[in-house]
């Protein structure tokens, strides 16, 4: 049997008040038997409430556990709790998507994906990042069977959030170029469905950008079915190449050196100027684009000093080698890196 498949959700639903459904769409796909709310300290107010309310009504069992970061303790803390009959519902941003996707993955459940917010292109893939002192990149676990995204719910979290997953998605522009690359220059295999998919999903962004204000529903609504189709890009992929170089390489570099990282969507952003310039490309629209969604285009703005922006641009090919991107297999000097930075006026 291939080991290459394609992996969607059964069910997505992106509505204003959807989430006080959550109980009626568990028993349509017969995930009523036990439910495992994921979530966070913020987010159970917001997102894991309603939830409660809607299976009471439903009659449904729960159970609700609440998580502080994506760690391996806390994929075992999960894990713990499941049992064969049990669905995993992740109610809140990306870490704690992260943990009930990949806990449910790990024991063999299905997984229902209810965004907090949308920040990132995680919510709809199939891929988990789970935080060790070594890396911090994704790794493949399993497609949520459904995604019950309230854009009520979304539009109402810190527009700070929204901004971070605007600029994921605008990462996919420097992303698809090292693929590019990777396929002209290392011969790797490019999927063209995936690749166009991607950038459209960035489109969706910088196509909209004058009706992406905060506390608006419709806002809300754009930036997550954008996150949605990009997630579909990757799912066509089976990786997250689609949606992740050289730019979520300088991230991934950040959130090795930095105590108290910033949002992944912020990092990847200042990163996306940076590589389109590496590319040759109009790195001047990429930042106009992320100042339009309020999204950071300095260091400053997100207190990291420039030194650490230096260090993570010097070492980010070392973070997947595998993947080949602009960065090449040796990186850039401290020279380099500084006039990078300098001439984006990043630093
Ligand atoms: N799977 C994948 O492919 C990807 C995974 N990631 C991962 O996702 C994580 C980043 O996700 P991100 O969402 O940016 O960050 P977090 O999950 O860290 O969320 C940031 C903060 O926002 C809070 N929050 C979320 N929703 C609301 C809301 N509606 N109202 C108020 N506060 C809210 C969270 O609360 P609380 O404290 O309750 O959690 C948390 O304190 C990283 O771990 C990153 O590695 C990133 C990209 C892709
Ligand atoms: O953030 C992602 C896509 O936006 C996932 O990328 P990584 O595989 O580099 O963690
Ligand atoms: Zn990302």
């Amino acid at each position: 049997m291939s080991n290459r498949k394609i992996q969607m959700p059964r069910e997505v639903y992106i509505d204003p008040g959807i989430i006080k459904d959550t109980g009626e769409i568990c028993k349509s796909l017969h995930l009523d038997k036990k439910i495992l709310i994921v979530t966070g300290q913020h987010t159970y107010d917001v997102g894991a409430k309603p939830v409660i309310e809607s299976l009471e009504k439903d009659n449904i069992e729960y159970d609700v556990i609440k998580v502080s970061n994506a760690s391996a303790e806390s994929i075992s803390e999960v894990e713990e709790l499941i049992t064969p009959d049990t669905t995993v519902i992740g109610v809140g941003g990306g870490r704690v998507i992260d943990v009930a996707k990949l806990s449910s993955f790990n024991r063999g459940v299905y997984f229902v994906s209810m965004p907090t917010t949308a920040s990132h292109d995680g919510i709809v893939s199939p891929m988990a990042s789970i935080k060790n002192p070594n890396t911090s990149i994704s790794v493949t676990a399993h497609s949520p069977i459904a995604v019950i995204a309230d854009s009520e719910v979304l539009a109402q979290s810190p527009f700070r959030l929204l901004a971070a997953g605007c600029a994921d998605l605008i990462a996919n522009f420097t992303a698809i170029k090292d693929w590019e690359l990777a396929h002209r220059l290392k011969n790797e295999s490019f999927s063209e469905s995936a690749a166009a998919l991607s950038i459209m999903s960035a489109h969706l962004i910088t196509d909209n950008i004058a009706n992406i204000k905060p506390n608006l529903e419709p806002s809300a609504r754009i930036v997550m079915k954008s996150l949605f189709s990009g997630g579909m890009a990757i799912s066509i992929a089976g990786s997250s190449r689609p949606a992740s170089g050289s730019e979520h390489l300088f991230s991934h570099a950040l959130d090795k050196i930095l105590d108290k990282p910033a949002l992944h969507g912020e990092q990847c952003g200042l990163g996306t100027i940076m590589m389109m310039y590496l590319h040759g490309g109009d790195w001047k629209a990429i930042r106009d684009a992320l100042k339009a969604v309020q999204a950071p285009t300095t260091a400053k703005e997100i207190g990291i000093a420039d030194e650490d922006i230096i260090e993570a641009l010097m070492m980010a090919h070392e973070i997947r080698p595998e993947r080949y991107t602009i960065l090449g297999d040796n990186g850039i000097s401290k020279e380099a890196a500084y006039e990078l930075a300098y001439k984006t006026e990043v630093i």
